[in-house]
């Protein structure tokens, strides 16, 4: 029975919190029913697990090795379950702490406690001082996925499960053996519309990465908040743009009165760059991006010094990424070392169609970051009924926020009229509102599907119509 039971409990500890397969296998270990909420499994879960290794302790049988394979590697894996849940609202409140603090590492005497535990029962030092960073890095991980990209629409939990994976891969465990201090060459390309949180899931992303825990300071090397810096590459003229990313000598040009550091050399060896609006930048400066992705080195403007970057690298756009490909504008050897991992954040009339209640839910979200505890019901049913349930919320989750701020000035919303909808947005409308031919509706979709390929060819090939019938459909308009 414990054999079977560490077994489960190694599987638990290793799978995708964000992923149904963790839920699925905490139900099983407590014997709970498909419908019972994964929340409340975990603490009987726990509480087993407390007993089943004091039992073991007890029988004198409790033995850690991270080589091992089959039983002692589950045993071993369960154990550092089980300290990591000792600790997890410690770390939460470490977190929040350093939220408030800033820039300068905070104190933590508990994970100095954490790192002892650990060594009780076994582990190397080393070892212990490893997983008391990976405790920390899991949790961050969870806190930002969590707090800041919210809605319980498939979309949006597959897209969490994608974030959860491009920190820790899709195997935990091989990332907890080998992977875990070599992350830097795992860029990640963050695609979707404006305002659907890509700047959100990248400062998630960027504020989970690995932080050595320093047992003699009793903290950890550095503040997360120092390991994410961000530059929107469309604000700047070409003329500057280089000095904003690598930074520039004194005197380096004219009006280069001071020395300045760019993103590059403020970004620390455990943190992220995030490189927003990458489809707006020339060629000469993706190619400059791409020596620094590759050589791993950069030279502020005007010296001859070769810093070095450690960092990852998270790039995001709202265009058509493929577009900018076979326009040109866009080069390939950059695509491919920006896209180890391709996320697309899913748009907000996606979300409502598969779950209606989502607007409600990240409304009520959005209206308490804005207007704190207060009353927020007056502002959804406003909502709803200005701008009917068919809108298509062309500025995303940005829009609803200045929706709500709307509201609470002026006492309505009506929409966004000023932007032409997209053939993808216009189409879902003309489905959802149920007032489309046959004939139309083939139209719509061979036009939706040549703004996202770009040839007949490929049109046909996904529609199984003939070339000449994709052609007469999209030039139908
Ligand atoms: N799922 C979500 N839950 C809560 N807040 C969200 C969510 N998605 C986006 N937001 C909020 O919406 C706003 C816009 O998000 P963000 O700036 O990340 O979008 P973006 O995709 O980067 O936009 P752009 O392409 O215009 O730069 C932010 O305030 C963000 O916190």
């Amino acid at each position: 029975m414990s054999d079977e039971f560490f077994k489960m409990v190694a599987e638990a500890a290793f799978s995708n919190p964000f992923g149904e397969k963790r839920a699925e296998i905490d139900r099983r270990i407590v014997g709970a029913s498909e419908s019972t909420e994964w929340q409340s499994t975990l603490p009987p879960l726990l509480r087993d697990l407390a007993k089943q290794i004091q039992s073991l302790e007890q029988a004198g049988e409790l033995v850690v090795d991270i080589e091992a394979e089959g039983e002692a590697r589950n045993v071993t894996v369960s154990v550092l379950f089980h300290v990591f849940h000792r600790y997890m609202e410690a770390f939460d409140a470490l977190i929040e702490e350093q939220l408030a603090s800033g820039d300068e590492s905070c104190r933590a005497p508990f994970a100095f406690q954490c790192l002892e535990d650990l060594a009780g029962y076994g582990f190397k030092r080393a070892d212990a001082c490893r997983y008391v960073g990976i405790f920390y890095q899991i949790r961050r991980a969870f806190y930002f996925i969590s707090t800041e990209l919210i809605g319980e629409s498939p979309c949006m939990r597959q897209m969490r499960a994608q974030l959860w994976d491009n920190i820790f891969t899709h195997d935990i465990a091989w990332y907890v053996q080998c992977l875990w201090n070599r992350m830097e060459d795992f860029s990640t390309l963050l695609l979707g519309e404006t305002g659907t949180g890509k700047g959100a899931a990248a400062a998630a992303i960027g504020r989970s990465g690995y932080i050595p825990f320093n047992p003699n300071a009793q903290k950890f090397e550095e503040s997360f908040t120092r390991a994410f810096v961000s530059i929107n590459l469309s604000q700047y003229p070409e003329t500057l743009i280089e000095s904003e990313l690598f930074g520039h000598r004194k005197g380096a040009f004219t009006g280069a009165i001071e020395k300045h550091d760019g993103i590059f050399s403020r970004c620390s060896p455990c943190g992220a760059i995030f490189l927003d609006e990458i489809g707006d930048v020339s060629i000469p400066v993706q190619i400059k991006l791409l020596q620094v992705l590759q050589e791993r080195t950069f030279s502020p403007v005007g010296s001859h010094d070769k810093l070095r970057f450690k960092g990852r690298v998270i790039a995001a756009t709202n265009k058509s990424i493929d577009a900018l490909r076979r326009e040109g504008t866009f080069r390939d050897d950059f695509y491919y070392r920006l896209c180890s991992d391709l996320i697309t954040m899913p748009p907000l009339r996606q979300r409502i169609r598969e779950t209606p209640r989502a607007l409600d839910q990240l409304a009520g979200h959005l209206a308490q970051r804005i207007c704190g505890e207060g009353e927020i019901l007056p502002i959804l049913g406003k909502l709803n009924q200005d701008v009917g349930k068919n809108y298509a919320w062309p500025g995303n989750v940005r829009e609803l926020e200045q929706a709500i701020r709307r509201i609470l000035l002026t006492g309505a919303y009506a929409g966004d009229s000023a932007t032409e909808p997209t053939e993808e947005i216009a189409l879902s409308q003309a489905v959802e509102a149920g007032n489309l031919t046959a004939k139309e509706l083939v139209e719509h979709y061979c036009r939706d599907l040549y703004t996202l390929y770009g040839n007949y060819g490929e049109v046909a090939r996904r529609t199984g119509l003939d070339w000449r019938t994709v052609k007469k459909n999209v030039t139908s308009a």
